[in-house]
């Protein structure tokens, strides 16, 4: 199994390497050259496994010889050990056909652990066999950042640095990222939002000096493990609902495209998906681009739903590879427009999205709305970005079972859930006193110099 660049310009990696590479250094991002199709025999045979031993049916294909059969099991393992639901991500019906995924059973109590607890585990195994010492810097909208920082504190040979945009998390993801007392967690509040976040992470990905001075390696979904590791539970909960005999569709709150790039991997191994829908807050570039071709920012607007409020979706560019049928100069020329705010889809790279892809937007109104009626009606208290998801999933239910991703915990955004529906979720009894901690945090410039000469500093200490 080889990994290619979606910019083409880049070697070919094998999966232990696109792992530890991150960004490809064309500026391109790492896809696998074929992807293994599961036969539905197969994908029946996951009926009734644990997530462990989806997890490790759906993921070894792709991994090579990367790890021995017996070392990936329990590198599974211990990654979902710390999960507090023995289902690890439950199913909960809330209408005929609808479904939510809870996927927010993991330590820092969103999605984001699921992959980034495995690749903790891929990375400090690879790290054990190379003796080789790596600075992890990643940008954040508020998940990422606390599940990177709970996958990697105090380990020796690694150091984590997160920017996160400055007063743009909620209080409870500031502090998941602030409170940390173990000296290898930098937290950064950076200047300007997630968007500028990503590209200085970029940027210093493309500065070869830079990024081969400090080691540097990326955990955001810029690094293919960690789409595949969110490809499982796609599979999981689609045989739990009748497939391959039966088919489903997904909605997926939607900002980086991570999410549900992993769901499109899950389609093209053969797993009965009709629709994929993007749901997106009122940062709507998806959105806007689906239906009318014309994929254009026109900035990040605040939201009840901080983590989507994103309008450069990096993984979409993975899906436009695959759409401009895998012609790498075809992207980097349209990457290049976007430098200066947008490009026009190709007619049929356009049709080609929209067979696989559906998407509807969700404003700030209808969001603390569908909070209230969601609770109202099934009891259920859902975060502000499931809640995205549950309103345009509404807009798009048929005939085949939809399930929609609910992310986050709802006790990470009391504020906004409260004023929603009235209830104030209680954090779970090991984040209790999370309010209580000391909090540890660098201001620092939308600067790519600044930033970099305080990384060079940190990680010298
Ligand atoms: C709670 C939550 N929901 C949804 C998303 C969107 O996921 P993705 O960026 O993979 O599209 C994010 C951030 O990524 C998130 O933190
Ligand atoms: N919403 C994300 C943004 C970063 O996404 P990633 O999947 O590329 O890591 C966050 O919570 O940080």
């Amino acid at each position: 199994m080889r990994y290619i660049s979606t910019r083409g310009q880049a070697p070919a990696l094998s999966f232990g390497e696109a792992m530890m590479t991150g960004l490809a250094r064309d500026g391109g991002l790492y896809v696998p050259e074929t992807v293994p199709v599961l036969p539905a025999a197969e994908i029946a045979a996951l009926a009734g496994l644990s997530y462990e031993e989806t997890a490790f049916r759906v993921m070894r294909p792709f991994l090579g010889d990367t790890f021995t059969d017996a070392e990936f099991r329990r590198l599974i393992a211990a990654a979902y050990a710390g999960f507090d639901h023995a289902a690890r991500a439950p199913l909960v019906q809330i209408g005929p056909n609808h479904f939510v995924l809870e996927l927010f059973h993991g330590p820092t109590l969103a999605f984001k652990d699921f992959a980034m607890q495995i690749i903790g585990q891929m990375m400090q195994a690879a790290l054990a066999k190379s003796g080789q010492r790596i600075t992890i810097v990643g940008a954040t909208s508020g998940d990422t950042g606390s599940a990177a920082i709970e996958a990697f504190r105090g380990l020796k040979n690694i150091d984590v640095v997160i920017l996160f945009p400055h007063g743009r998390v909620s209080e409870v993801q500031r502090r998941q990222m602030t409170t940390p007392t173990e000296s290898n967690v930098h937290a950064l509040a950076m200047e300007g939002d997630f968007d500028d976040c990503q590209a200085r992470l970029k940027d210093m990905f493309n500065d070869f000096a830079f990024r081969d001075g400090v080691h540097l390696a990326g955990v955001n979904s810029i690094n293919w493990a960690r789409v595949l590791a969110q490809v499982v539970y796609y599979f999981y909960s689609a045989v739990a609902l009748g497939a391959p005999g039966r088919a489903v569709s997904f909605t997926v709150p939607t900002g980086n495209f991570g999410d549900i790039f992993a769901g499109y991997i899950a389609r093209k191994m053969g797993l009965p998906i009709e629709k994929l829908v993007i749901a997106t807050n009122q940062n709507d570039i998806l959105d806007r681009a689906l239906r009318t071709g014309d994929h254009r920012t026109n900035g990040v607007k605040p939201s009840i739903s901080p983590s989507m409020d994103i309008q450069v979706s990096s993984n979409f560019e993975r899906a436009l590879f695959d759409a401009y049928g895998r012609d790498g100069a075809a992207v980097a020329a349209v990457m290049d427009e976007m430098k200066s705010g947008g490009f026009r889809i190709s007619q049929g790279a356009l049709q080609s999205l929209r067979e696989t892809f559906a998407s509807g937007r969700c404003s700030e109104e209808e969001t603390s709305a569908t909070i209230a009626a969601t609770l109202a009606a099934t009891g259920e208290v859902l975060c502000p970005h499931s809640a995205v998801a549950v309103k345009v999933a509404a807009d798009h239910l048929g005939p085949v079972p939809m399930i929609t991703l609910a992310t986050a915990h709802p006790a990470k955004f009391p504020d906004a859930v409260q004023a929603a529906c009235g209830i104030r979720p209680a954090l779970p009894p090991h984040m209790a006193d999370l309010y209580d901690r000391p909090e540890r945090v660098t201001r620092v410039p939308n600067d790519l110099c600044a930033l970099q000469a305080l990384i060079r500093e940190r990680i010298a200490l």
